[in-house]
């Protein structure tokens, strides 16, 4: 048995291809063990946006405030992870809403104050994990609490993936609203530490690209088998992804 971490990007959500859940129940049944994280960006910035607040970002994390944090806090809990555990439960009710808040299920360590309430996951609780996924499909939202202070945060979802999949020692998918890295319109099938560095530097991979490669580096470091970069919008991009590296981007060390 394997873990499978499957991170669905807030910018493919609402165009997600029905295939790509049916792949995430096929993955569970072929002996893998899905765990989703899911983003939810763009629908920060319009729930921000409707209320007069503007989002600012710093290195591709969001400035979080206490009113951002609030707002961001109620979408990601209260909009996005339903809507992602509605659309699993219509083909098979496994999958269960949870955040870090639940079951503790991963601790926090808050980042730079210039964030604002911006943490990273330090560590996940692997033994909750287990047995939540021994009779279902968590999808887990980007919120974290600080256990001692009760404080909340707001975690990118990429880099919670990452350490998940990082410390359940599983496989990582990214999916996302492009079909992998691409330089010069070219899908990159694979891509070396090297490369990735090299890239940057030409300033071909940019903006919310950086910290997904990024974070491949240090997660693949880390014990995660492997990252792959897939598009949500094609049939069974996921299931393809899991036995063939011709789809999307594989990156490996
Ligand atoms: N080399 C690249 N190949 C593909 N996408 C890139 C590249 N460099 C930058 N990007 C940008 O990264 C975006 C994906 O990151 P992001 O918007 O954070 O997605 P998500 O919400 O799925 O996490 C793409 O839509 C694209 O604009
Ligand atoms: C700290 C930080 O930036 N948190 C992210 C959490 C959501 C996220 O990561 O969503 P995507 O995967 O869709 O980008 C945010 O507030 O936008």
């Amino acid at each position: 048995m394997k873990y499978a971490v499957i991170k669905i990007g807030g910018s493919i959500l609402n165009n997600l291809n029905k295939s790509i859940i049916e792949d995430i129940l096929t993955l569970k049944k072929q002996n893998y063990v899905p765990i989703i994280v899911h983003g939810g960006g763009p629908f920060i910035n319009k729930q921000l946006s409707k209320i007069g607040v503007e989002s600012k970002f710093v290195d591709g994390l969001r400035v979080t405030d206490e009113e951002v944090l609030l707002q961001t806090s109620s979408t990601l809990i209260g909009e996005v992870n339903p809507q992602v555990v509605f659309q699993i439960n219509q083909y098979e009710p496994l999958a269960i809403g949870v955040n870090g808040i639940d079951m503790n299920l991963f601790d926090i360590e808050p980042l730079h104050p210039k964030y604002g309430f911006v943490a990273e996951c330090s560590s996940v609780n692997k033994a909750a994990l287990e047995l939540i996924c021994s009779n279902s499909i968590p999808v887990v939202a980007p919120i974290g609490i600080d256990s001692i202070s009760g404080q909340r945060y707001n975690i990118n979802a990429d880099s919670l993936a990452y350490k998940i999949a990082s410390e359940m020692e599983g496989d990582l998918f990214l999916i996302s609203d492009i079909p992998g890295v691409l330089i010069k319109d070219e899908v990159q099938a694979n891509l070396s530490i090297r490369d990735i560095n090299n890239y940057i530097e030409t300033t071909e991979i940019y903006g919310g690209m950086i910290p997904k490669v990024t974070g491949a580096i240090s997660a693949i470091k880390d014990g995660c088998k492997s990252v792959k970069i897939i598009s949500g919008s094609s049939e069974h991009a996921l299931l393809k992804s899991s036995i063939s590296n011709e789809i999307g981007t594989t990156i490996t060390s």
